[in-house]
């Protein structure tokens, strides 16, 4: 939470106040500055960690079939206008070796890496190879669907699209029939 310079951000929030012809002193911006310094502490608290931490934890459980944690929410900052985008990601992996690692560490490796200035596409990829490179699975699928907020409350202004990216990595990029199994698990 304490990762931001506060000072900072309160400084850049007043004078951004200043630019848009607000006045910083009226008396319902007046600690403005101060909650959004801490908000920013709070929505880019995963700067602070590496995904792959959360994947310490394994159990050596002999399980080499389809492991899925679909529907996790998420909250993200868009890197190009600093806006939110939200959605949820969907994780398969197929573990290799009995390298299964906890659930919750699959939706706190989506945490460390959503909060922090990002592209939906490098959230995706991120997941995906974080997970290759500490469980050595045999397959990995995640797929993250978001809605951003710079292209619906501005620019363009689409409510309602969504934007759905993919990867895959191992047996799931060969194996069309397993990708589709966790694709209708998905939707389903
Ligand atoms: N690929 C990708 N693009 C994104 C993401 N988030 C926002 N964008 C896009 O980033 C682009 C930035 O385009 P620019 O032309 O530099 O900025 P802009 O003038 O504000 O663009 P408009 O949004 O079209 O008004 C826009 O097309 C956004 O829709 C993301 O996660 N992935
Ligand atoms: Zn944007």
């Amino acid at each position: 939470m304490n990762n931001v310079d506060h000072k900072k951000i309160e400084q850049a929030v007043t004078m951004i106040l200043e630019a848009i012809g607000e006045d910083p002193n009226r008396e319902g911006l007046l600690d403005t500055p101060k909650r959004v310094a801490k908000m920013y502490g709070e929505v880019f608290e995963g700067l602070n960690q590496d995904p792959k931490e959360h994947f310490a934890t394994v159990f050596g459980e002999d399980h080499e079939e389809l492991v899925l944690v679909k529907d996790i929410p998420f909250y993200s900052m868009c890197e190009h206008h600093l806006v939110p985008f939200f959605g949820k990601a969907h994780i398969g992996y197929i573990p290799r070796g009995g390298k299964v690692t906890g659930l919750s560490k699959l939706a706190r490796a989506v945490e460390a890496v959503t909060r922090r200035p990002q592209l939906q596409e490098r959230i995706t990829s991120t997941i995906a190879d974080s997970i290759v490179e500490t469980l050595e699975p045999l397959g990995v699928i995640v797929v993250v669907e978001a809605e951003h907020m710079c292209m619906t409350m501005r620019g363009v202004k689409k409510p309602g699209s969504q934007t759905v990216t993919s990867a895959v990595r191992g047996a799931f990029e060969k194996n069309a029939a397993a990708r589709s199994e966790v694709l209708t698990l998905i939707k389903g």
